[in-house]
């Protein structure tokens, strides 16, 4: 996360604001897919597994698969890899594919799985203006400078009172 330093701004997200924004998706999605509905969900691994689940289960979507794409550091720049395909006998060129992730930042790892999948529809929770473009479908855009603090990565803790003394 180096190279995507420095975020001037924290956005906290709960388990339950996750699933109500997961929920949202699925929503907006509804009934946007090719004929006869989607076909299958690939969740990116692994930001992307939760809202996936969250989206197959409220959209009755049965396959669901998964695509690893790692980013290396190379000095500033990380380049993303795939280091797992989903099955191409489900997925082909992406054609009633839904892919699924948790967030858009530089668009980098959407780059890279759009190439994979030209003809998939890629939707994530959250996006930030740069990957923006590389996204179809979105619920909630925070600004660049924004780190998004998702609850698998927190945990609950103490907080100190406003007057200063910890009784
Ligand atoms: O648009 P980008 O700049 O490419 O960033 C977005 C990606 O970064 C995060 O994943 P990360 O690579 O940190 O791995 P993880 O999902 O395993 O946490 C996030 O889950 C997205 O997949
Ligand atoms: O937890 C995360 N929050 C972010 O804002 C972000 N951007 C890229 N990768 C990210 N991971
Ligand atoms: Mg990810």
């Amino acid at each position: 996360m180096s190279d995507r330093l420095p975020h001037e701004k924290g956005f906290h997200v709960s388990w339950d604001q996750l699933h109500r924004d997961a929920r949202a998706l699925a929503w907006r999605l509804q009934g946007h897919g090719p004929e006869g509905g989607w076909r299958a969900v690939v969740a990116i691994t692994r930001g992307g597994m939760a809202p996936a689940m969250i989206v197959s289960r409220e959209l009755d979507i049965r396959t669901v698969d998964t695509i690893s794409v790692k980013s290396y550091n190379h000095q500033t720049q990380a380049e993303p890899v795939i280091i797992k395909h989903p099955d191409a006998d489900v997925v082909g060129d992406g054609t009633g594919v839904l892919i699924v992730d948790d967030l858009v930042d530089t668009g980098r790892t959407l780059e890279v799985v759009r190439a994979a999948m030209p003809k998939a529809h890629v939707a994530t929770v959250y996006a930030k203006p740069k990957g923006r473009p590389m996204v179809d479908t979105f619920i909630t855009e925070v600004s660049q400078d924004t780190w998004i603090f998702f609850p698998w990565d927190m945990a609950l803790q103490y907080v100190k009172p406003y007057h200063g003394t910890d009784d």
